[in-house]
């Protein structure tokens, strides 16, 4: 039996892709493999884990250092929940600009007795007079799932777009819209966007305060909205701007202490990917590369591992998965093993990414424990299992 221990909420569609071989639950002790959302995971409190997977985008919550040095593949699922999130910055960008939850919330205040009532609503309305989106400039960091879906929603709302991402993916620019202005650097974003819009990961020491006083100096815009993660904008500039008039809101999915009740800031609860399609399509893409991981050594959208995407054929009755240190001379160590061995391999396929080299040997024979004694013995081999069919 397979054990999957699950760490948050994972929507039943996904978990029910899962045969009776495998038992799921969070109660599972020594699991294979963990399915997890935002909750933080120590790779090392897991003894003989080898997969963790993230029905989600962010990984900043994974010791995903931690799980490379042990052979841990750790996966996420691109653009599953992506929908979610542009959709939510749209509306709640659209919200700020029309005043709607203050107008909501002074409507609902009003005496119900009042018999003027009609008369003081059509009095008051004018305190929450807006402007519009169509003909302003939204500036996007992070053209990746989401920044793109942000950037051709708000063309289709008739604003115009300035976007920049230091690593730009041609899948994901391909979607883009034609006439997004795409910028070689984030400055030119800032200093042109009324309202500027961050869709970038969380790294620490890379995009942890990647929007900051030096760079936010120049926007003269009014809103700053935050749906990617906490650290990446610097509070105290934020705070800052809004005390100084510079800066009219702050929206963000991400909550701290000190902006709960800044009546400048709007907060909601890190709700971004919570709708039932996105949360169905994130557990359904995450169990698919546990299983692949788990059954065949498939590597689909790991953010460690090097893509590997190959199932045995028909006779092959072991398939030797190693996992070694990306260094020269690898391949021909392994094989090495094999040889001595008088094994004759079916297929060998290696893939690498600079850091892991990941290995697939498939042979039409049983394997026995001296030759995967042998293969861990190698210096710089990290991991080693075997997949019988
Ligand atoms: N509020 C919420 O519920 C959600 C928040 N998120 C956050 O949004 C972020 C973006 O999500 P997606 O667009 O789906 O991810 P993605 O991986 O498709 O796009 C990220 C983009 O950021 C760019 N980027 C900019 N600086 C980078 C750097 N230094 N290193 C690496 N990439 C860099 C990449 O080139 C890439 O195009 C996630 O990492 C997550 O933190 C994602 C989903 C839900
Ligand atoms: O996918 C992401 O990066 C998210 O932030 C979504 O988080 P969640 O799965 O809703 O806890």
């Amino acid at each position: 039996m397979r054990k999957i221990k699950t760490l948050n909420n994972i929507s039943k569609k996904g978990l029910d892709l899962f045969s009776d071989k495998y038992e799921v639950s969070d109660s599972v002790e020594s699991p294979e493999a963990i399915l997890v959302r935002s909750a933080q995971v120590d790779t090392d409190s897991f003894e003989g884990l080898l997969a963790v997977a993230r029905a989600g985008a962010g990984v900043n919550n994974i010791t995903i250092d931690k799980a490379s040095a042990k052979g841990v593949c750790v996966f996420n699922t691109p653009g599953a929940n992506a929908n979610a999130v542009a959709e939510l910055v749209m509306t709640v960008l659209g919200m700020a600009v029309r005043h709607v939850s203050e107008a909501e919330a002074w409507v609902k205040s009003l005496d119900p007795n009042d018999p003027a009532l009609e008369k003081t609503i059509e009095k008051g309305k004018k305190m929450f007079s807006g402007t519009e989106l169509a003909g302003k400039t939204l500036g996007v960091v992070g053209l990746g799932k989401i920044g793109v879906l942000v950037s051709n929603y708000a063309r289709w709302k008739n604003m115009k777009v300035v976007a920049y991402d230091p690593y730009p993916s041609a899948a994901n620019m391909h979607k883009l819209s034609n006439v997004v202005t795409v910028v070689k650097t984030i400055d030119e974003v800032i200093s042109q966007a009324d309202y500027l819009t961050v869709h970038v990961p969380f790294i620490k020491g890379v995009t942890e305060n990647m929007l900051n006083e030096k760079n936010l100096a120049a926007f003269k815009g009014s809103l700053i909205l935050n749906f990617a993660r906490g650290g990446i904008v610097n509070m105290e500039t934020v705070y800052k701007m809004l005390d100084e008039g510079k800066l009219a809101g702050y929206l963000t999915d991400f909550a701290d202490a000190r902006s709960l009740k800044h009546e400048k800031i709007s907060i909601f609860p890190h709700l971004g990917a919570s709708t039932e399609e996105a949360e169905e399509n994130c557990a359904v893409m995450a169990v698919e590369e546990l299983k692949d991981y788990l059954e065949f050594g498939v590597v689909r959208n790991s953010v460690n591992f090097p893509p590997l995407d190959s199932y045995p054929h028909a006779e092959v009755k072991s398939r030797v998965v190693v996992i070694n240190q990306d260094v020269p001379n690898m391949i021909a160590e392994i094989t090495k093993v094999f040889g001595a061995a008088n094994i004759n391999i079916a297929s060998f396929s290696n893939k690498s990414n600079g850091k892991i080299g990941y290995n697939l040997i498939d042979v039409e024979t049983a394997v026995d424990d001296s030759i995967i004694d042998a293969l861990t013995k190698l210096e710089k081999v990290i991991r080693v299992r075997v997949i019988h069919f």
